[in-house]
């Protein structure tokens, strides 16, 4: 192994995700098993020594890829040489707290961490924001980062497809790798669309293989899009383990390309395509080659879809409209 260390920084690195998603990248499982990496925890100052914490643990791995970590409450500093970054940590919504507060609250933090990205990051940065509201929170981050092509900012809607997945395959009693090309259109939000409608089934179309519309629009969609809400309310404590799995999905296929046949899904920059304002971070079935993911063009959109994509792309115009009007892109 010879290849220079890739710096990978991490905000929010002491909370449940970054506990989830650390060991993992530091094992090969983001880039590869042939790509060393250099850990760069960002955490806000009290939260500190948790993160040194993890990093002691971290070491006690002894890791053969892991060529070493650095902790900084400095998002200049935490982003400098960054060639990946992943943008965990978030403010929560707390009791009280509008969706404008939630919005401002964040729009503190994604500001000045676009900015440092600009200002520090290496030129091949890629960026995964993974902190709600996710898709939104990539926005005004690639906003505050002119120099850095808009396509390198996304927004994970992986875990929604990840779950997309896991509640067809129990509808049909297939398996995960029966199944392609099952995406999620528009916000990390209830609003989301899972869309069967270019998915396959061992190579047949998966909405025809469920012959179910009533299942798809009670059941399906729904499960789906609160499934977040319903693993709080199992767990006590919001998805974690399968977060950080489907950050370390998002990037890998980016970096090293989707597979053949597949379609993975992405919080990307609209350009325009399917109706979806340009400049707007929403979810589109993707696939990568040569590290950039390009939207999957040239798909017919039904009716039904039509409406769903749209009631999302709404709630991202909105959110957009919100932030802009506090000042904050
Ligand atoms: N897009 C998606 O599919 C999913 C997104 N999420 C979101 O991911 C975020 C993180 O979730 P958890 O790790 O469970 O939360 P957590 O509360 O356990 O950890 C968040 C960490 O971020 C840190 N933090 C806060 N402000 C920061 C800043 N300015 N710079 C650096 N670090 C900062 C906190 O100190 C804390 O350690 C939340 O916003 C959550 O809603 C969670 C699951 C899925
Ligand atoms: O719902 C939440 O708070 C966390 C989240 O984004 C998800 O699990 O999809």
């Amino acid at each position: 192994m010879t290849r220079t260390p890739v710096n990978v920084t991490v905000t929010g690195a002491a909370g449940q995700i970054g506990y989830a998603l650390l060991f993992r990248i530091a094992s090969g499982q983001l880039l590869g098993q042939d790509t060393p990496v250099r850990l760069k925890l960002l955490e806000i100052t009290p939260a500190l020594k948790a993160a040194e914490g993890t990093a002691m643990e971290l070491d006690d791995c002894a890791f053969p890829l892991l060529s070493g970590i650095d902790i900084s409450d400095d998002p200049n500093v935490a982003f400098d040489g960054a060639s990946v970054a992943l943008l965990v940590g978030a403010r929560p919504r707390t009791k009280g707290m509008e969706r404008g507060d939630l919005l401002e609250a964040n729009g503190g933090i994604f500001k000045p961490q676009g900015q440092a990205i600009n200002n520090h990051a290496a030129d091949d940065i890629r960026v995964l924001v993974v902190g709600n509201p996710a898709n939104t929170n990539a926005l005004i981050a690639q906003q505050h980062a002119p120099d850095v092509p808009a396509d390198r900012f996304t927004a994970m809607t992986r875990l929604d497809q990840n779950r997309a997945y896991s509640q067809l395959a129990a509808k049909l009693g297939v398996t995960v790798s029966d199944i392609r090309k099952l995406v999620i259109w528009g916000n990390h939000s209830a609003t989301q669309y899972p869309s069967l409608a270019h998915a396959e089934v061992n190579g047949k179309n998966a909405a025809e293989a469920v012959n179910d519309q009533a299942w798809l629009e009670n059941d399906f969609i729904p499960t789906v899009a609160k499934r977040g809400a319903a693993i709080i309310e199992a767990r006590g404590a919001s998805s974690a383990a399968s977060a950080a799995n489907a950050a370390i999905d998002h990037v890998y296929d980016w970096v090293n390309g989707t597979a053949e046949g597949q379609w993975a899904s992405a919080g990307v920059v609209s350009d325009g395509s399917y109706g979806v304002p340009e400049g707007i971070i929403s979810s589109f079935p993707v696939t990568s080659t040569g590290g950039e993911y390009e939207i999957v063009q040239g798909l017919d959109i039904d009716e039904f879809s039509r409406g769903r994509i749209d009631a999302s792309v709404a709630e991202l115009v909105e959110e957009r409209d919100a932030v802009k009007g506090l000042g904050l892109i």
